[in-house]
């Protein structure tokens, strides 16, 4: 069983595919990580996203990536990146990485080599990566709403957070849009725990955990 959860920028999918996949009792995956690492190791080896040597240079690094329900994580060797990937600089220079298709190809590999079950969180989950998912999500909130949720995780000002947002969905519009058959939910009005639970009433059954009551 593969369930995909896309959305914009913050919208809640890390979050929201960590409490699924908890109550699911299986992994989640978070595409936005990988790209976010081959970010992050262009800008260290001073590659641009449009160099051709790109692409060769993450092939050669050992980059191991742990989709574990509780939270995903990523390694340079011994070094780990996770904390390293959540940066300001990192999302303002991923949709630009993002946007080169021999990037997209070397993330859709990993992914696709994956053994389901597992829910995987993104922009093209359920459109491009995984059309087969059994279920489809696709989150979304207004840009204040979303800084405001990020301003209490990261050091910059709720205004410039906004900004910041608003831009990255932009660049990102070409892969963010929902799978015709996606169930969009608007985050806005819900706790975390909200949306969770939406997700896993709207599971089909044999998918959805055993209810206790
Ligand atoms: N429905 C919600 N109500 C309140 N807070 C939420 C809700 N959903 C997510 N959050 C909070 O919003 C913040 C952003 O969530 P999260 O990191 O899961 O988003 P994301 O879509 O994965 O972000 P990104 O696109 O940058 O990877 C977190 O602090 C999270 O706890
Ligand atoms: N399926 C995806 C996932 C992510 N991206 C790009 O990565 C950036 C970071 O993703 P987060 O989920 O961590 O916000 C995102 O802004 C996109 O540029 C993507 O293209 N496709």
């Amino acid at each position: 069983m593969i369930v995909t959860i896309d959305g914009v920028a913050a919208s809640g999918k890390s979050s929201v595919s960590s409490g699924v996949a908890r109550a699911l009792g299986v992994p989640y995956v978070s595409s936005g990580l990988l790209y976010r690492a081959a970010t992050l190791l262009a800008h260290e080896a001073g590659l641009s996203p449009h160099d051709p040597a790109l692409v060769p240079h993450l092939e050669a690094q050992p980059l191991r990536f742990e989709p574990l329900a509780g939270g995903n994580r990523l390694w340079l060797g011994t070094r780990e990146l996770t904390a390293d990937v959540q940066s300001a600089a990192v999302d303002a220079g991923v949709s630009a990485v993002a946007a080169r298709p021999e990037l997209r190809a070397w993330v859709d590999r990993r992914l696709r080599a994956l053994t389901p079950p597992f829910v995987a969180e993104g922009r093209d989950m359920g459109t491009a990566v995984f059309p087969h998912a059994q279920a489809k999500f696709y989150l979304t909130a207004s840009a204040r709403v979303r800084a405001g949720r990020r301003a209490a995780e990261r050091p910059e000002a709720v205004d410039e957070i906004e900004a910041a947002l608003i831009l990255r969905d932009e660049r990102d519009r070409a892969q963010s849009v929902p799978a015709p058959e996606a169930h969009v939910i608007d985050t806005g009005p819900l706790s975390l725990q909200g949306v969770i639970d939406t997700i896993l009433a709207a599971l089909p059954q044999g998918a959805a955990p055993a209810r206790t009551s």
